[in-house]
């Protein structure tokens, strides 16, 4: 048995651990053997007890996370928030100065802000992280003999995993076996270039030279190898910092706007706080009772719900987005998905099925001939390459490989478009080449005619060319090259400067039809105002077919040759109306990403492979599916179960009703709640009395905050979510500038009936206004939660408890003997009637202006600002 280690301590020390332990040299220099008894672990892997043993003792391979902070906690860093200590300081200043009334309703505030959100945020968070796991990233890990898929989490030191390209590592670990094996440690340690891993010790100390060594989080580029795990978890050498499979932190656009907007409210709440309290001390009023006044108004000002909202509404939407087969990852970007107006994604098994068939094996002379597929084959199935026209070549020629063996490889990268073998066999010793047309004809000599071999002219790599375009446009089938050379070499590992001289061997072309389901969903994203661009690596001519079978414009369709010479800005115009795009190296599908953003378009990419990985970090929306291989599932933002166009479309729809419903809240607090407490301060300013008690506005304030609890669970028509939603702040100022007045304007009203018609005393005029603005600011939330007519639009019930049971409360609270609690006075029927009647008016006001306030938010404002970013001619 294994001394049991601490989690945190690296198991086999590595020199950042800096623990003043000399004896103990860097995991890589020492020897396989050596390793292998520290770590009493033998070839066949770990047996599952002992696996399970293991995790015990040295925890997940995860990073360290803040033991699952319990809920005391949690109330307390709640309370440390800035919003939260000023409620705090708010209620001891009350309470101090002998309004207990005022204290107390203060601190129920703060409790309820703070328990709703330690109650509903822990229980929606929880849910959405339980659908964040579902999707955990998995290694191929030897257990009790045999390899199997493994959470990423539970892989232990001593275990056997198997990398392959474009997996993440998932621990730091010596390499056993290595096939071409490249990892890219970019995230690590900033070597942009994959570096070759080997077994075999290395006297270096520092990790950048640890060439037998593989450590967590760098991407394998090529090949494959077999890696004893040494360190899992927070041991690992870059522990949690740099790790690739760290969620990524960013702040999205989202959380800037919110941001923006907690900020706006905040400095209007200072001014108008400033403004009351030297106009006070102006007139001579009693200090305190003024500061109080303005402390209450600045709670009631202060959107405290807001965190609430947003994580409720937000982890709410994940849930419904599982049921529709979209697991989110990083929950702000739901919202970003609902903004989304450009869909960007890869070609195959999302408009074609992921399913591909060998359709026909050509001769170099045009002949059906078996033999190109066979060696296709053979380079496939001793390269070890695992995508998707592997498995149909394979599935095409099953027996292919017997009589051959592999001698060495230069695995398939995404940049040559092509790959090679050496392997020896009936034929002696032999590179096979396959890859993209284009890229073997440029390298080959002669071809093969029959037995014989003749030299190849730029006539006949003309035609090999036109045949393959001649199969796409004519059949549908998408082409690989083969060609081959005698290999004389002594020499294992061919380079890439060993693939020259090939012989042309002919063709394979292989079916890959549309998806019957993919021209409806391209339609249905259109329909959403979503456009749709193909970024392939595959060749135009296949995607300039594809889009037209699935009614995408592609009259022009761009290669990566083509925008390799465009300027950005020149690239940012095209990007615009062309919608097809083929043969694109990696870096160039993220560029393009990067070209639309600089138009103003929010870009989602939807992508599976390695070569999408770059995109999918580029793009807002990164989008990937289970099964995808690692750095993309990795990269991407949100991983649909089912790979399918139509599941976009569905999640699309929930990140915008999302959307909806936080607008639902800030639209409340900007035009009632502001304008009531607009009125409020300009009120105080002209009364010879303060116009409500500070308890009063705080009483207010509480009920208001319980009406809205039900706004994350409120129902959205269909009508607001069939464009993009985006966060427009000037839209929604413009909004509360129609809507804030409106109800400013009523509140005079009030102000004015109850001083020269009823004659209210104090108490009188408080208790009526309570109840005017109670009763204005809850029940307009049936008429600003949808555009269309409130009776058309039914609102969730939930909605309907919260905000009827607060104004129920709120009405029948001056008729009660708390009344005088709260220093309220029973209002004389006369006075009731009046208040009941200018609280219909200010619905049926604000329901026949609300249209005008809110079209402009969704057309107006953003054609303008749009038209003002051209004529400015930038690019936001
Ligand atoms: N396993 C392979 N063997 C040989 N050639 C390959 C292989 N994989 C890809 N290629 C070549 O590289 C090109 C680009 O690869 P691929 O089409 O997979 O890119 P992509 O951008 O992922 O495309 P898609 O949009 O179809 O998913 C292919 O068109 C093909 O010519
Ligand atoms: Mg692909």
């Amino acid at each position: 048995m294994i001394q049991p280690v601490h989690a945190a301590e690296p198991i086999i020390s590595a020199p950042t651990g800096n623990r003043g332990e000399p004896d103990h040299a860097p995991f890589w220099t020492r020897s396989i053997d050596d390793l292998r008894a520290t770590l009493r672990c033998g070839d066949a892997g770990l047996s599952s007890a002992e696996a399970a043993d293991r995790l015990g003792r040295y925890g997940l391979n995860a990073d360290v996370v803040g033991k699952s902070a319990s809920a005391l906690r949690t109330i307390l860093r709640r309370l440390l928030e800035p919003l939260s200590l000023i409620l705090l300081a708010a209620a001891l200043v009350s309470a101090g100065t002998g309004d207990l009334v005022g204290g107390s309703i203060i601190a129920t505030i703060l409790i309820l802000s703070i328990g709703l959100d330690t109650v509903q945020e822990g229980h929606a968070i929880r849910a959405a992280d339980v659908l964040r796991k579902s999707v955990a990233l998995t290694a191929e890990v030897r257990r009790d003999g045999t390899y199997a898929q493994v959470p990423v989490g539970n892989v232990v030191p001593g275990d056997m995993i198997r990398v392959r390209v474009g997996d993440i590592v998932p621990a730091d670990g010596l390499v056993i076996e290595s096939d071409a094996f490249a990892a890219n440690e970019a995230a690590l340690t900033g070597e942009p270039y994959p570096v070759e891993k080997r077994p075999g010790p290395v006297t270096g100390l520092s990790a950048s030279q640890a060439s037998g060594a593989v450590f967590r989080g760098a991407v394998a580029q090529t090949g494959e190898a077999v890696v004893l795990v040494i360190n899992t978890g927070a041991a690992t050498i870059f522990g949690a910092a740099a790790s690739a499979l760290n969620q990524p932190t960013e702040t999205s656009p989202f959380q800037a706007d919110l941001r923006a907007y907690g900020l706006l409210v905040m400095r209007l709440t200072m001014a108008l706080v400033l403004v009351v309290l030297a106009t006070s001390v102006f007139f001579g009023r009693p200090l305190l009772q003024s500061l109080l006044f303005a402390v209450a108004l600045a709670v009631g000002l202060t959107p405290e719900l807001l965190p609430m909202i947003t994580t409720v509404t937000l982890s709410r939407g994940a849930i419904r987005m599982a049921r529709r087969k979209v697991i989110v990852k990083r929950l702000v970007s739901i919202h970003d998905l609902g903004a989304m107006t450009v869909l960007c994604t890869d070609k195959t098994g999302t408009l074609t099925s992921a399913h591909i068939t060998l359709a026909q094996s050509i001769a170099c002379s045009g002949t059906l001939d078996p033999r190109p597929s066979r060696l296709a084959a053979i380079a496939a199935i001793l390269g070890g390459d695992r995508g998707a026209l592997d498995a149909a070549l394979v599935e095409g020629n099953p027996t292919a490989t017997s009589g051959w063996t592999l001698l060495g490889r230069h695995a398939f990268d995404f940049n040559r478009r092509l790959g090679s073998i050496v392997a020896g066999g009936l034929e002696g010793d032999v590179l096979i080449a396959k890859g993209a047309p284009d890229a073997i004809i440029a390298l080959c000599t002669a071809s093969r005619n029959g037995g014989a071999n003749s030299v190849m002219e730029d006539s006949g790599r003309a035609a090999v060319l036109a045949r393959v375009k001649e199969l796409a446009e004519k059949d549908g089938l998408r082409a690989i090259a083969v060609a081959s050379r005698a290999w004389t070499e002594g020499r294992r590992d061919p380079g890439t400067a060993d693939e020259t001289g090939l012989v042309f061997e002919g063709l394979c072309a292989f079916a890959d039809p549309p998806k019957p389901t993919a021209a409806a969903a391209v339609a249905r994203l259109a329909a959403q105002g979503i456009r749709l661009k193909i970024l392939s690596g595959d060749d135009p001519i296949v995607v300039r077919r594809l889009s037209g079978l699935v009614g995408l414009d592609a009259r022009r369709v761009l290669s990566g040759a083509d925008i390799e010479h465009l300027s950005d800005d020149a690239l940012a115009i095209q990007v615009r109306s062309v919608h097809a795009y083929g043969r694109l190296a990696p870096d160039q599908k993220s560029r393009l990403v990067r070209a639309l953003q600089a138009g103003g378009a929010v870009v989602g990419y939807l992508g599976d492979g390695i070569n999408d990985a770059p995109a999918l970090k580029a793009a807002n929306i990164g989008l990937s599916v289970s099964g995808a291989t690692g750095v993309a599932q990795a990269a991407a933002d949100m991983i649909l179960l089912d790979q399918d166009l139509a599941v976009v479309a569905d999640g699309v729809e929930e990140g915008r009703r999302t959307f909806v419903n936080i607008l639902k809240y800030i639209r409340m607090g900007m035009s009632s709640n502001f304008g009531n407490m607009l009125s409020m301060a300009a009120a105080s300013l002209f009364l010879p009395f303060l116009p409500m008690l500070p308890t009063q506005i705080l009483l207010n304030n509480l009920l208001y905050d319980i009406s809205e609890i039900g706004i994350p669970f409120d129902s959205v028509r269909p009508e607001a979510i069939v464009r993009p939603q985006r966060w427009d702040m000037h839209a929604l100022i413009r909004f509360a500038a129609v809507m804030g007045p409106l109800s400013s304007v009523f509140d005079l009203f009030t102000f004015g009936g109850l001083i020269f018609l009823f004659h209210a005393s104090p108490p009188e005029f408080r208790t009526a206004w309570f109840l005017e603005s109670m009763a204005t600011q809850i029940l307009v939330i049936f008429v600003i939660r949808t555009n269309g007519r409130p009776w058309a639009d039914r609102p969730k019930p939930i909605l309907v408890a919260t905000s009827l049971g607060a104004l129920l409360v709120a009405m029948a609270l001056p008729f009660t003997p708390a009344a005088a609690l709260f220093g309220f006075q029973t209002p004389p029927l006369a006075m009731t009637g009046g208040i009941i009647l200018l609280v219909l008016f200010y619905l049926m006001f604000a329901e026949s202006l609300k249209r005008a306030a809110t079209t402009k938010i969704l057309n107006g404002s953003r054609h303008r600002r749009a038209k003002a970013r051209r004529q400015k001619g930038v690019s936001t």
